[in-house]
């Protein structure tokens, strides 16, 4: 209990500072975006390597008060404003946690000013477009990263480990979910949104999807099964449940919900945070996955022998404190990546563009329409 008091003081109502190095990479962030404190402002703080130059929002008071609040040195905004962020020499690294629909757009343009990028997830609204950033990314010699947070932290790592071991044989079928109850989420979010690339599985689905598919090492061959609860917009999938089908006769089921409706609309219905993967020889489970910084489980449940359980908030002989979050051990990786040491764990290319092929193969199954490509042409 401590340690959790800790982590989330450390991480979140305080977060760790640290000196600054004098050639650190110089961040600057377009879009006042609820998600950035958590996910870059705090967890640069304990980066020597890391400083916040700029923010970036489309109106001057909201850009004014997230750069105070967050005491961040430079603001631009208006229409020209992510543009003048993006074109400042004093910035070397931009943070796109934009709409997932302006994610192209504004990476592409970002690239092309000369400057490295950390993506939000999910990388774009196509396989396509994320082809393409990596492509421009490429031609200019920079870095650009999805930012799949959970990947990085040593929870994920271990589950991996466990289930790489060889310890209960091969893989047979692979569950994973992020699904909350309703009431979290406001109605007109960004993540109801079609043609800002809204839906679950664009939101939290993609969680679900990755996990799989890292954890059994291949891509999906076909969507075996695939159904959806619609929001109001036909096009928007609320809660999205599916099956895929993967090489080997190894199976895996997806399933996100942007908002479970209440029991009898009175009492609230219990979250699904997890990945489950079923062995020949057990069951291994991370709870929380997401969230696992705060709190997670591992657990051990072979078919044969007594069920344990651990936990993992730091590497074994790397980097880290228990108190990092994804986030932090995700910056740790992309910092590493943009000053060309090895990271302890990466997002590829080839992660990000077929993570958004299997996107659009189950949205093809559903009978929804891909999200729209952006008009943007870089
Ligand atoms: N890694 C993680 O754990 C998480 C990642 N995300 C990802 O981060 C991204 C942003 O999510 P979140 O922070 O929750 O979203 P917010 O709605 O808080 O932020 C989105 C930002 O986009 C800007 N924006 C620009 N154009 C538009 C537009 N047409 N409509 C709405 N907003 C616009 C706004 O900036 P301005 O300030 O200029 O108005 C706003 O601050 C998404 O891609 C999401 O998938 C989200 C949550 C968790
Ligand atoms: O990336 C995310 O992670 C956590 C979710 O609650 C959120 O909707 C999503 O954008």
């Amino acid at each position: 209990m401590l340690a959790l008091i800790e982590r989330i003081y450390k991480a979140a109502i305080n977060p760790v500072k640290c000196a600054k190095e004098i050639n650190a990479l110089r961040f600057g962030i377009i879009g006042a975006a609820q998600i950035a404190p958590i996910a870059l402002i705090w967890p640069a703080r304990s980066h020597p390597e890391v400083v916040i130059t700029a923010v970036a929002a489309r109106d001057e008071q909201k850009a004014r008060s997230y750069a105070k609040k967050h005491s961040i040195g430079k603001v631009y905004f208006g229409p020209t404003g992510y543009q003048q962020l993006i074109d400042d020499p004093d910035i070397d690294v931009i943070y796109i946690p934009l709409p997932n629909g302006l994610h192209f757009e504004w990476s592409s343009k970002a690239l092309l000013a000369g400057k490295h990028v950390l993506l939000e997830k999910p990388s774009t609204d196509s396989a396509e477009e994320t082809q393409r950033l990596f492509e421009i990314a490429k031609a200019k010699g920079l870095v650009i990263m999805e930012a799949f947070h959970y990947r990085f932290h040593p929870s994920y790592l271990r589950l991996k480990e466990i289930v790489n071991s060889g310890e209960f044989g091969k893989i047979t079928s692979v569950k994973s979910e992020l699904a909350v109850p309703a009431g979290f989420i406001k109605k007109d979010d960004i993540r109801f949104n079609y043609d800002l690339g809204g839906g679950s599985l664009m939101d939290m689905g993609v969680y679900p999807v990755s996990a799989v598919r890292n954890l059994i090492g291949s891509e999906p061959v076909s969507v075996i099964t695939a159904t959806h609860d619609a929001h109001i917009d036909p096009k928007i999938d609320r809660g999205v449940r599916a099956t895929l089908e993967f090489p080997n006769d190894i199976t895996a089921e997806v399933h996100s919900d942007l908002g479970i409706p209440w029991r009898m609309g009175i009492i609230p219905r219990w979250r699904h945070i997890h990945i489950t993967v079923k062995l020949e020889g057990g069951e291994v489970s991370l709870s929380n996955f997401p969230g696992a910084w705060i709190y997670h489980t591992i657990t051990i449940t072979p078919k044969k022998g007594p069920k344990r359980t651990e936990k993992a908030y730091t590497l074994k002989g790397g980097k880290g404190e228990q108190w990092w979050t994804t986030y932090r051990y995700q910056l740790e990786a992309f910092v590493d990546l943009v000053r060309g040491r090895t990271p302890h764990t990466v997002m590829t290319e080839e992660d990000s563009i077929n993570q958004m092929k299997a996107v659009e193969m189950v949205y093809s199954k559903l009978g929804l329409p891909a999200r729209p490509l952006s008009k943007y042409v870089p």
